[in-house]
């Protein structure tokens, strides 16, 4: 496997007395998108500030494209998307992108960059008249307007709507498509298993889990599950009647669907054609259907849940062992 483009060993990171990275070892590679999750405080924007040289840290490594984290070599190749990007608020856009090109050797003509993140209505606005969304448009396009080779977006599409939002997404795909490693933080389980290629859940500073998005949905939230959306509300009866025909899987309505759960992924082909029976029965047409062992979401829900239990039963534990003491 080639070298990555970011190394993190054995990072450990202290406020104080509060450790918030406990030893944390991660990569990304050229060409690939990684996420990174985790509840708050889990030590995210302590591990990202660390990499992109903007904070000390107390133990282990980092290597950016095979140098020290903010040296001028690595400086000169990494893109940064911040939540707070520290936008001089008196600039207009036009001004902001022109000075940020300045400061590299080969910039990405602005034209296109506007264009494609959506930004030409705003060119002559004062930063400090933008919207959420359109600060953080102009951040992504900082981040981008040198051809970084390593891109770290926090947050990329938050307070975006779903059109600025579908745009990002594709920015983020052409940058992967162009051989740049992108490193992002999401809360947005959709962002995460929509991009990325590889994902790392944080829990408390450590690594709780890896993989790809179908590998973490398979470990931690296998089941058959089939999700339904009808062209019409039950009845209180049909509904029952529909829970009757499913049976052996069980069925509850969740907002505007419904979702039926089998046993085990190998039931639920026969799940979907007792349903579809049901449906055509019922003359109900199916507006939309999907299965499979659940999503990112629930897979991450239970994963952090389940360290959350096991931290309880161990604190439990140490209890008892002091009461026993
Ligand atoms: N400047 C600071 N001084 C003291 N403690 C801090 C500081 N910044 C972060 N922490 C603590 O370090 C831990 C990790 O915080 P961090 O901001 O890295 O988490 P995060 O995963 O990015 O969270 P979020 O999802 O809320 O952004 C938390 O316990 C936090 O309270």
């Amino acid at each position: 496997m080639p070298t990555p483009a970011l190394e993190i060993t054995d990072l450990t990171v202290r406020y104080g007395t509060t450790t918030a990275v406990a030893g944390l070892t991660l990569a990304a590679q050229a060409g690939s998108v990684t996420a990174v999750l985790g509840p708050n405080g889990a030590g995210k924007t302590t591990t990202i500030e660390c990499a992109e040289g903007l904070r000390p840290f107390q133990g282990g490594t980092i290597r950016v494209l095979g140098h020290s984290p903010g040296s001028l070599q690595a400086r000169a190749r990494v893109g940064v998307m911040l939540q707070d990007a520290g936008l001089p608020l008196g600039r207009r856009v036009k001004e902001v992108l022109h000075l940020a090109g300045r400061v590299h050797d080969r910039p990405l003509p602005i034209d296109p960059l506007v264009e494609e993140l959506d930004l030409g209505a705003v060119l002559t606005t004062p930063v400090r008249r933008l919207s959420g969304g359109q600060r953080q448009r102009l951040a992504l396009a900082l981040a981008l307007i040198g051809r970084p080779s390593l891109a770290f977006l926090d947050e990329p599409s938050a307070g975006m709507d779903p059109h600025a939002r579908a745009a990002a997404w594709a920015t983020v795909r052409r940058l992967r498509q162009s051989g740049c490693a992108v490193v992002l933080t999401t809360h947005h389980l959709d962002e995460a298993e929509e991009l990325a290629d590889e994902i790392h859940i944080l829990q408390r500073g450590a690594l709780l889990a890896s993989g790809t998005a179908p590998e973490l949905i398979a470990r931690y939230a296998a089941s058959g599950s089939v999700e339904v959306v009808l062209d019409r509300r039950l009845t209180p009866d049909q509904a029952a009647d529909l829970a009757d025909a499913m049976r052996p899987a069980t069925t509850r309505a969740e907002a505007d669907r419904w979702v039926l759960a089998a046993a085990s992924p190998a039931d639920v082909p026969a799940l979907i054609a007792a349903c579809a029976a049901w449906c055509a029965d019922q003359g109900c047409a199916i507006l939309r259907l999907t299965s499979g062992g659940g999503t990112l979401e629930h897979a991450y829900l239970r994963a952090t849940d389940r360290a959350q239990q096991d931290r309880s039963m161990s604190d439990g534990d140490a209890h008892l062992g002091e009461a026993g003491a």
